[in-house]
């Protein structure tokens, strides 16, 4: 198992995009700043895609624009098409995140094209992305399921997995969108997808609709993954997989690390004190255990 984990926190982009309380630019950077404190080196922290379907995303030249950059911190955005690098490029992104999907009805509805057409647009983005010198990750949403289509085949999850990789995605995220996995198919869908791309190419995402995020990323650190997404305060979902939950929290994350004494570089009550801040924006309750343990029953 590893001993070192790098994680991906995916909160001012999914843990936004699906919150009907639109929240300011000035928020979103300050949230930023706060998980950069609190050790954070990859913060995925907006989207280029249609203000028209993701309006929680539509000032995402502003949010790039605005961040205060620090060396040796990524900042990925996710990119849809060849629109978005252009929109992205502008902003001066560093790194992009392109995403697809292993069922075919979820790219026609999340993206509004199928998935050999989404293929063809990342190759553009690939091929722009290297001229400009931008690092591109690669996603696959719907890896252990379908809101649309229940299962998806294995065969299918690796096949579109592989090909990003080889379009150039330096590391491909398998995502359980909707959340309705467990560890025997976690390490199942793993096992598949690892026989066409290296094991240390690949991330987990994991969002946590029936309470397996946490087993799930267990199930994938014994499979040899040492890069997890995760969003402060539990926080995330996918406007077009209605009924999924958030991510997996951060907080919970690292305080099961911290307890396996792998190494993640992030301090815990700085990241809770990040969620405190996002969950008061947002007028809700935090989504992380830890935080509210931490924080209601004064617990350690
Ligand atoms: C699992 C997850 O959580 S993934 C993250 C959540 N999902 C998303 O963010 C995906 C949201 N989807 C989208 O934004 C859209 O489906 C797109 C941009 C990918 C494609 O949309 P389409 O309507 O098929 O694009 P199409 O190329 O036909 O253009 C239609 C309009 O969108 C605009 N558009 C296309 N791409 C982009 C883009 N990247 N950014 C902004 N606008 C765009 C076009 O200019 C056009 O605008 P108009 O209607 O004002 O003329
Ligand atoms: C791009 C993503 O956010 C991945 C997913 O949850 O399917």
């Amino acid at each position: 198992m590893a001993t070192a984990v790098r994680i991906v926190e995916v909160g001012p982009r999914d843990g936004l995009q699906n919150e009907p309380h639109v929240i300011s630019t000035a928020v979103k950077l300050g949230l930023i700043e706060r998980l950069e404190q609190a050790g954070l080196r990859t913060i995925e922290s907006t989207a280029f895609v249609s203000s028209k379907w993701v309006p929680q995303m539509a000032d995402h030249t502003q949010v790039l624009l605005g961040i205060a950059r620090k060396p040796g911190i990524a900042y990925p955005v996710l990119v849809p098409n060849l629109k978005g690098f252009e929109a992205a490029r502008l902003a001066a992104a560093e790194e992009i995140a392109v995403f697809g999907s292993a069922s075919e009805t979820f790219s026609l509805k999340n993206i509004n094209c199928s998935i050999a057409e989404s293929l063809r647009r990342f190759a553009r983005v690939l091929e722009a992305s290297r001229a400009a010198g931008i690092r591109v990750r690669g996603y696959v949403s719907c890896a252990l399921g379908c809101p649309y289509e229940g299962d998806v085949p294995l065969t299918k999850v690796a096949e579109v997995a592989s090909r990003m990789f080889e379009l150039g995605c330096y590391e491909v995220s398998m995502a359980d969108t909707i959340g309705v996995g467990t560890p025997g198919k976690t390490k199942a869908m793993l096992a598949a997808v690892a026989d066409r791309v290296p094991r240390e190419r690949l991330a987990g995402h994991f969002h946590d609709t029936y309470g397996q995020a946490l087993a799930n990323i267990y199930a994938a650190l014994e499979s040899d993954i040492e890069v997890f997404d995760a969003s402060i305060a539990g926080l995330g979902g996918c406007p077009y997989a209605a009924g999924a939950s958030g991510n997996v929290a951060t907080e919970d994350l690292v305080y099961m690390l911290n307890g396996l004494g792998v190494v993640t570089g992030v301090d815990l009550d700085a990241l809770i004190d990040a969620g405190d801040y996002i969950c008061e924006a947002l007028s809700i309750r935090t989504r992380s255990r830890t935080a509210l343990a931490k924080r209601n029953k004064r617990l350690l």
